[in-house]
């Protein structure tokens, strides 16, 4: 390989709940910035970490569907947004747990579009007190499909992290970085409060709220510690206004004090949020809107 050469890609973790998914990503891109939410289309910007190296950059998406905590649940109609949302991806990275495959996996391994790359990675092998056991799993789980790789770590103890990123990397493609890595953190943060500010409406405001609502951060200024941040909320009707501020404006205040302690947690220092309720007019039109929303 040419020292020159530049390589990049898309990468998505799937897996059941609780096999270790979003542990794995924040220790693949040390920083926690993962979000899960109950509605997947709350995620319309896909990307969930980057991890950007001196000649590779790896860019992991979400891949709605997968999110679900009732795969049982999943029918025809979601299996197709499942395949589509993994449609831009170069690898997968299957993930279970060690000693601990079962029909829910096989529920998520069956998925998988048959002609895409998927590594398997085995996580949680710290709890395999007799690591003889290992190699009959790998032998067992070998039969299920066939996987490009298979990768046994622990991504609570940051074990065999690079043995994996190693496995990912003959799928990246020759490229340029698909991100800046200078406005990678302050991209990232923009796109993270707007998407807390957006999970917590989901979660507040149950199953009458359309997905047409969108979220815009309209200021973000870091002093010190502290982030001033100011979020609009764009709504079509008055009455889905109405319903986001509930009574006496009790549900906005906590959908933006939750959305602040997330943010805290987060970016690490204090938050000032301000959330407004705004309907829009004409709002596609408008290029400052459209910016501040990814559609540039
Ligand atoms: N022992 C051990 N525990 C782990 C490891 N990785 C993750 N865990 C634990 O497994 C639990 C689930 O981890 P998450 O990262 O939240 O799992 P997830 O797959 O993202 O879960 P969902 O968000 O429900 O889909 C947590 O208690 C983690 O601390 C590991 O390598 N070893």
């Amino acid at each position: 390989m040419n020292a020159n050469n530049y390589h990049s890609g898309f990468i998505a973790i799937v897996g059941r709940p609780n096999v270790g998914k979003s542990t794995l990503l924040n220790h693949l891109v040390g920083q926690k910035i993962s979000i899960t939410s109950r509605k997947a289309q709350t995620t319309r910007h896909r990307i969930s970490g980057i991890l950007t190296e001196e000649h590779a950059q790896f860019v992991f998406v979400d891949t709605p569907g997968f999110q679900t905590k009732h795969l049982n649940t999943l029918n025809r109609g979601l299996n197709r947004v499942v395949t589509s949302s993994l449609r831009n991806v170069n690898v997968v990275l299957f993930v279970i747990e060690a000693r601990n495959f079962d029909e829910r996996d096989r529920q998520v391994m069956n998925l998988l579009p048959k002609n895409m790359p998927v590594l398997l990675v085995i996580n949680k092998v710290d709890n395999m007190e007799n690591k003889s056991e290992l190699l009959p799993f790998i032998q067992e789980i070998a039969k299920e499909r066939e996987f490009t790789a298979i990768v046994p770590v622990s991504a609570k103890q940051n074990k065999q992290l690079d043995t994996l990123l190693n496995a990912v990397r003959p799928y990246l493609l020759e490229g340029e970085k698909i991100y800046p890595e200078d406005e990678i953190t302050d991209r990232n943060e923009r796109f993270l409060a707007a998407e807390l500010v957006r999970e917590k409406i989901f979660r507040y405001s149950g199953e009458e709220l359309p997905y047409s609502v969108s979220v815009v951060i309209e200021q973000f200024k870091i002093e010190g510690k502290l982030r001033r941040i100011h979020a609009a909320v764009l709504v079509d009707k008055d009455a889905h206004k109405a319903m986001l501020i509930g009574k006496n404006g009790e549900k906005l205040k906590e959908i933006a004090t939750q959305a602040r302690l997330d943010m805290e947690a987060l970016f690490d220092g204090k938050v000032y949020l301000e959330v407004w309720i705004k309907v829009r007019s004409g709002w596609a039109d408008n290029a400052q809107v459209l910016k501040s929303l990814g559609y540039e």
